[in-house]
């Protein structure tokens, strides 16, 4: 069930998506399942001691600006390097009248520079592979800071091995999912920071995708 600031956010979302290509699921119901549910399944995985998050790559705000909103105490910051998308989400915060939310058009490799191990949780859900995701979140977060990394299943762990390695960081439990409407199969993977990363990452604009970890 959506509460009404989430009700009014996904109504603003599907009037937008008439205008701009914000999301390419349509349908209410597909929109609800696959981007409102799928972002609510981190809650349970929030601890009250999780003070700030940041979502890299956030899009039209999955998942962290449904969290935001489920989470007044908490702080967030949403970043994603197209500004209408960021836009988008601006007017959201504005019309909700949410006082937890920040945004930045910046990309992770320059954003980076004034807010390193600053946060408690990292998210990121679509956006790459999850050797590259790592080098993206990881630094921002402080040390014994958690990295929630949404995935349709955990295959990725295997490739990732070296970029846990070189970024200090362990999987520390996966957790599987099924969507309430679809049904379909959702992982979570819990990565745990252990020790301050190398001011080296994440490396310049564009190579942490070009040349993997
Ligand atoms: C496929 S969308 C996913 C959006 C949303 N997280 C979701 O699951 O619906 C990926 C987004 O990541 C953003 N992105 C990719 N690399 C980024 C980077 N290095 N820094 C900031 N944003 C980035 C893109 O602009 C794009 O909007």
């Amino acid at each position: 069930m959506l509460n009404e600031k989430l009700k009014r956010y996904l109504e603003l979302l599907m009037e937008k998506n008439k205008v701009m290509n914000l999301t390419a699921i349509r349908e209410k119901d597909e929109i609800i399942d696959k981007h409102f549910y799928d972002s609510m399944l981190l809650n349970d995985l929030l601890t009250k001691e999780d003070k700030k998050i940041i979502d890299i790559g956030t899009g039209a705000g999955f998942p962290g600006l449904v969290l935001a909103i489920l989470n007044p105490d908490k702080e967030f910051l949403l970043v994603d390097s197209v500004k209408k998308k960021i836009d988008f989400i601006n007017n959201v915060i504005e019309d909700l009248e949410l006082k937890n939310v920040k945004t930045s058009t910046l990309r992770a490799e320059e954003l980076i520079e004034k807010n390193r191990e600053k946060f408690d949780v990292g998210l990121c859900r679509g956006v790459a592979h999850l050797s590259i995701i790592l080098e993206y979140e990881v630094p921002f977060l402080k040390v014994n800071g958690r990295f929630l990394a949404q995935k349709q299943s955990a295959d990725e762990i295997e490739q990732a091995k070296n970029a846990l390695k070189v970024l200090k960081s362990e999987v520390k439990a996966i957790h599987k999912f099924n969507l309430p409407i679809s049904k379909d199969e959702r992982v979570v993977i819990e990565i745990q920071k252990k020790g301050i990363t190398d001011k080296k990452y994440p490396r310049k604009v564009g190579v942490p995708k070009k040349k993997p970890l």
